[in-house]
């Protein structure tokens, strides 16, 4: 993939509706005039200047840029181009129109172990590559797992929004409070040290859910959760298990992603 380019990204792409808004920027849909090809447009604001609270400081957008440069996987979403012109940084991402696996899911009568399971090793191949390749992805929540095409008999999960991601390197401490609340581990809430294990932390129903984000927060810190019979009743035992070797408050002991992969509910025997 080329270098950012300097240029305007309308004269390359016909910028469409939005899909999407967050911390970020804005998500558009855009049409690239010279193929007919639709990607996907990520608009990022960046600081005017060094007191500004509003934007994106430019070494996070060049971070997730070199990030997403580095990282081509069948399970995360890729990055096609990169424009800037003035206070804007624009990254040409794959179009991934199948929505939120959240939604996918809440959609569906029911949801079947097996049908989780497949969806369950795409995320971790995923997450597994990012983490061999020491980058946390450091906000993984089910809003950032998303189907390229919902119509499949089997969906192919894309996982995006790399905004929050690091590149870890070794001898180097690596500390943030940034993340979601329900979703967060023990450490970022204590401020300690990260790594990839942050990402391992279970997102998805989470058993911590408090009334308020302060509740969830001293729910994770003090791993105080149950699997609350109305929702876990139909769960088998070796899912519990998978659960429970993630929800481990000690990071080093916690299930890595090619563990999970070998754990007995994924991989039978
Ligand atoms: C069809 C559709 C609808 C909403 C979309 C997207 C696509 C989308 C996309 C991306 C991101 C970061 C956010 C996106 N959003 C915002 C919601 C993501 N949780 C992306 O990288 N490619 C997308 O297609």
């Amino acid at each position: 993939m080329a270098q950012i380019k300097l240029q305007n990204v309308e004269d390359y792409y016909e910028i469409g509706e939005v899909l999407g808004s967050g911390h970020f920027g804005q998500v558009r849909a855009v049409l690239e005039r010279a193929s007919g090809v639709r990607w996907a447009g990520k608009f990022l604001k960046l600081r005017r200047s060094a007191s500004s609270r509003l934007g994106l400081e430019r070494k996070s957008v060049e971070r997730e840029v070199e990030i997403l440069q580095s990282l081509q996987h069948a399970n995360v979403m890729a990055l096609r181009d990169v424009f800037e012109s003035r206070a804007e940084v624009v990254l040409i991402v794959e179009l991934i129109s199948g929505g939120e696996l959240f939604d996918f899911i809440a959609e569906k009568e029911s949801l079947s172990e097996e049908e989780a399971i497949e969806f369950l090793k795409q995320i971790l191949k995923g997450v597994g590559f990012m983490h061999t390749k020491n980058i946390a992805h450091f906000d993984l929540k089910p809003e950032n797992i998303m189907l390229a095409d919902k119509m499949m008999p089997h969906p192919h999960i894309k996982i995006i929004d790399f905004g929050l991601a690091h590149r870890l390197k070794q001898g180097e401490e690596y500390r943030s409070l940034s993340g979601t609340p329900q979703y967060i581990a023990p450490e970022v809430i204590n401020y300690e040290p990260l790594s990839e294990a942050a990402d391992m932390w279970l997102s998805g129903l989470s058993p911590f859910q408090g009334d308020n984000d302060e509740e969830t927060l001293k729910n994770i810190v003090g791993m105080i959760y149950e699997f609350e019979e109305i929702y876990f009743n139909q769960t088998s035992a070796m899912a519990k298990d998978f659960i429970e070797k993630l929800l481990v408050k000690d990071p080093i002991e916690r299930m890595t992603a090619n563990e999970c992969l070998v754990h007995p509910w994924i991989k039978p025997l």
